[in-house]
């Protein structure tokens, strides 16, 4: 008998079991800078350890907030923590120059060292540490006082009374910040008064004036508009040739731009990090790929 015309022949029957292909995304390469060039894997690999995470567990009381993250930070490069809301990137930082311990009941569990040392041993006097690793806020917070007052405010309370020295750190400070230019004329005007870009580079320029060693960004650029946020990508670049950075940002082509290594979290947990580059381009995880490739967060 003929088949109906409409009736699938045999050989067009569909399959019991349908391998349905997903399509590979395309990963689009960061939009790396020609004049900005992040280190390559082989000056990443080649650079000093500062610090090093090894199994570290957080706890927020009860609540585990980090689950056995091991991460090498290297020396004068940017490494920037990527991941959607809630993935501990915040509380991995704050691990770094110890500000989770004003939190009640936090506890860490595991090794975190800076230059070989345990920076939660007993001995460790928490005013010096956060002077080594300086730390800059997602919202500016500067002291309502002068823009002078504000870059001399450390070194004067590490005992500095010396005026003309003052003002020698403030200067290179703020040249550092590359906010020189703009306020030179105005050292005595108030911090409050300058723009928001304006006072976020104020804020480095005053974790610089303490001599650290690491400069910690939790989403230093998130408030700001275009143009500010691009001076600040361009002193990262800057920045990073005396300091080591470790920075929070929700941007991930922020992070394919300011970055040497990125690292990838999700659920309290370090799912991947590498140069970034590599991890941008070729991930190793299959979650880095879907989060890199915006199918969530
Ligand atoms: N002070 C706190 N007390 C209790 N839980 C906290 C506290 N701070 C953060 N958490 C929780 O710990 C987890 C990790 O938070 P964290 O701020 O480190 O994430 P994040 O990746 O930086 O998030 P975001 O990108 O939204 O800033 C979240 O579930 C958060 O709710």
């Amino acid at each position: 008998m003929p088949m109906a015309e409409d009736q699938p022949t045999p050989s067009q029957a569909m399959p019991e079991t349908v391998a349905i292909r997903r399509p590979k995304p395309t990963l689009s390469a960061p939009a790396i800078d020609p004049m900005r060039p992040s280190r390559s894997a082989d000056e990443l690999a080649d650079a000093p350890t500062k610090i090093n995470v090894t199994d570290v567990d957080f706890f927020y009381g009860p609540k585990q907030a980090l689950f056995g993250i091991d991460l090498v930070v290297p020396e004068k490069c940017v490494t920037a923590f990527i991941g959607p809301s809630g993935c501990g990137k915040s509380t991995l930082l704050r691990c770094m120059n110890r500000m989770n311990d004003m939190i009640d009941e936090a506890r860490v569990k595991g090794s975190l060292t800076l230059d070989g040392q345990d920076i939660y041993a007993p001995r460790v006097d928490v005013v010096e540490l956060r002077k080594r690793v300086g730390m800059v806020f997602q919202k500016s917070n500067p002291f309502p006082k002068s823009i002078f007052e504000n870059v001399a405010y450390g070194p004067r309370v590490a005992g500095e009374r010396n005026k003309a020295r003052l003002y020698e750190i403030t200067e290179r400070c703020l040249r550092h910040a590359a906010l020189w230019d703009e306020v030179k004329d105005r050292l005595d005007d108030s911090a409050l008064a300058l723009s928001g870009g304006q006072q976020q580079r104020l804020c480095i320029a005053r974790a610089l004036a303490t001599e650290p060693q690491v400069l910690l960004m939790d989403e230093p650029a998130s408030a700001l508009d275009p143009a500010s946020t691009s001076r600040i990508e361009d002193l990262i670049f800057e920045l990073k040739e005396q300091y080591t950075i470790v920075i929070v940002t929700h941007n991930m082509q922020q992070a394919a731009r300011v970055s040497d290594q990125t690292a990838f979290f999700f659920e309290g947990k370090l799912i991947e990090a590498g140069p970034t580059t590599d991890l941008f381009t070729n991930p190793k995880k299959r979650q880095t790929e879907d989060y890199i490739t915006g199918r969530f967060g």
